[in-house]
């Protein structure tokens, strides 16, 4: 079997990273690096765990269909489906999920139309978009309890080697080609969450204001 080393340490930096920013409230978030493509394998956070601890036993090496392939005490993700979507679907080599009250606001609040769209943004450039009038959309999808249900509605939006999905009132899922693109994207998504959840509470204090409201 291939030595995994260098995707463990690159999985833990980034997880390492994550965590600083406190985005694994509560257990929640799951992270998984590509090790082998034919066939393919990847490592995955082990289920359950406060990810903000670092230990020898934060990841666990499982096959294209996410099931453990060394003997272990530990249960891959429960969310493993949609990594293993990931990697079977496309080139991608890492793919990260996390829970912030940011991209949870912004799953409900546009939630009922199924995407977020951002443009005249700078940080869009992070998907490469360079043109002035470029834009990306997020899309948004119900958050079944049923995990292949989740996985299936999940499935049809990994069309490239880099993407991002948000989950209503779950998280966001994102993936790149490397863990230095995946770990980019997710960084760009919730600087763009934060700003327009902040644009949105700024502009809605000041139209109040304007109205002669007290606050
Ligand atoms: C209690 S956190 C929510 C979990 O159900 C899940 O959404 C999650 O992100 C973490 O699950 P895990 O099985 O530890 O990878
Ligand atoms: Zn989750």
């Amino acid at each position: 079997m291939k030595s995994y080393q260098a995707e463990w340490e690159e999985l833990a930096d980034i997880k390492r990273e994550l965590a600083d920013r406190d985005w694994f409230m509560g257990t929640s978030g799951n992270l998984a690096i590509r090790v082998g493509s034919s066939p393919v394998s990847f490592l995955v956070t082990a289920s359950g765990k406060d990810k903000r601890k670092h230990t020898k036993e934060d990841f666990l090496l499982v096959n294209a269909q996410g099931e453990a392939l060394e003997e272990t005490q530990l249960r891959p993700s429960a969310e493993t489906l949609l990594h293993s979507h990931i990697f079977n679907g496309s080139s991608a080599g890492c793919s990260l999920h996390v829970h912030t009250v940011a991209n949870n606001v912004i799953s409900e609040l546009y939630g009922d139309e199924g995407v977020i769209t951002f443009r005249n943004q700078e940080l869009i450039k992070a998907w490469d978009k360079w043109d002035e009038h470029d834009s990306i959309s997020i899309p948004i999808i119900h958050n079944h309890a049923h995990i292949p249900t989740l996985a299936d509605s999940f499935l049809p939006y990994i069309k490239e080697d880099k993407g991002a999905v948000l989950i209503r009132n779950h998280g966001i899922t994102v993936w790149g080609r490397t863990g230095f693109e995946a770990k980019k994207l997710l960084e760009a998504c919730e600087f763009l969450f934060q700003y327009h959840l902040t644009l949105l509470s700024l502009t809605t204090t000041k139209s109040i204001s304007k109205g002669g409201v007290k606050l």
